[in-house]
């Protein structure tokens, strides 16, 4: 039997979603805002986009979960994130660190350990993002975007998670969840969500909402993937190009039936 059998059903998170309703705060990047927002809208979260150092962290305690995405940071917004990170720890809400483009430069890997060094509940990145954080070289990532498959990641991911004390998920064709003993994966999704900018870090949003509903980070993030892949793929069997995809995505989670969800997960 694998992991995800042993799991409740993603459908179980999304009904806690919408009869829930949690209130998710996102310290995220200027290019994701808008999709990371109307993605918590649609599944029926309550986003918030605070990032101001004089509320950030107070606000982090009153939020359901909190998510730090580094895609745009400057040194600023990163001792908000810092203590937003810090304080939601302190009140025991859970929160999701996206490493974005952590390769690229000094900058980016200085802020990515000072915000792992805050304990973050689940790191979502792709590949390369994981690979480098967990201390491998050779695979940097092009950007934003990853240089090698998310296969290629697996080991990482499940050695970051030791290292971190993180759930950490590397997503790609295939997306891994490894918390450093447990494994499972999630085999939905669609190649051409990698043509709509902010599709990772809409993600990552949406795994702060279900950490906010669901006690288990593995589970949590699992089911945050089953949701956005399954979503996805119903978004793509409609869409003409990537605009009418991202368009697509949103309505899908929002007509997404929790029962359907169930059949056309693909979990391992
Ligand atoms: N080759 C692929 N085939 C199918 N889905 C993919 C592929 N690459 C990425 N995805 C999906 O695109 C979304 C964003 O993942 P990814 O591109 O890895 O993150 P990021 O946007 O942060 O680089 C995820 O839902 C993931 O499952
Ligand atoms: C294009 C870009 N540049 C800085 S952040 C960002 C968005 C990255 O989104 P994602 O990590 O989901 O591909
Ligand atoms: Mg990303």
């Amino acid at each position: 039997m694998t992991l995800a059998a042993t799991l409740d059903r993603p459908s179980k998170t999304l009904r806690s979603l919408r009869a829930q309703g949690p209130l998710v705060q996102n310290i995220t990047n200027f290019v994701a805002m808008d999709l990371a927002a109307n993605t918590l809208l649609a599944v029926g979260a309550s986003p918030a986009m605070v990032h101001a150092p004089q509320e950030a962290a107070e606000f982090a305690t009153v939020a359901g979960a909190l998510t730090v995405n580094l895609g745009t940071m400057d040194s600023h917004w990163v001792a908000s994130a810092e203590a937003a990170a810090k304080a939601a720890v302190a009140a025991g809400r859970p929160w999701v660190l996206d490493p974005v483009a952590v390769g690229a430069t000094g900058f980016r890997r200085d802020n990515a350990a000072r915000l792992l060094a805050c304990k973050p509940t689940v790191v979502r990145g792709n590949a390369s993002e994981i690979m480098t954080l967990a201390g491998l070289s050779g695979a940097e990532g092009k950007g934003v975007d990853s240089s090698v498959g998310s296969d290629a990641a697996v080991e990482a991911a499940q050695r970051l998670a030791e290292q971190s004390g993180a759930v950490v998920v590397v997503t790609g064709a295939l997306d891994h969840v490894s918390d450093g003993t447990r494994y499972a994966f999630c085999a939905n999704s669609h190649e051409m969500m990698t043509r709509i900018t902010a599709s990772g870090c809409a993600l990552t949003a949406l795994t702060g909402a279900c950490l906010a509903v669901e006690p288990d980070p593995l589970a949590a993030a699992l089911h945050a993937l089953a949701i956005y892949g399954v979503a996805a793929e119903k978004a793509a069997a409609r869409a003409r190009g990537p605009g009418s995809l991202r368009m697509n995505l949103l309505d899908e989670l929002y007509r997404l039936d929790a029962d359907d969800l169930d059949l056309a997960v693909r979990l391992g």
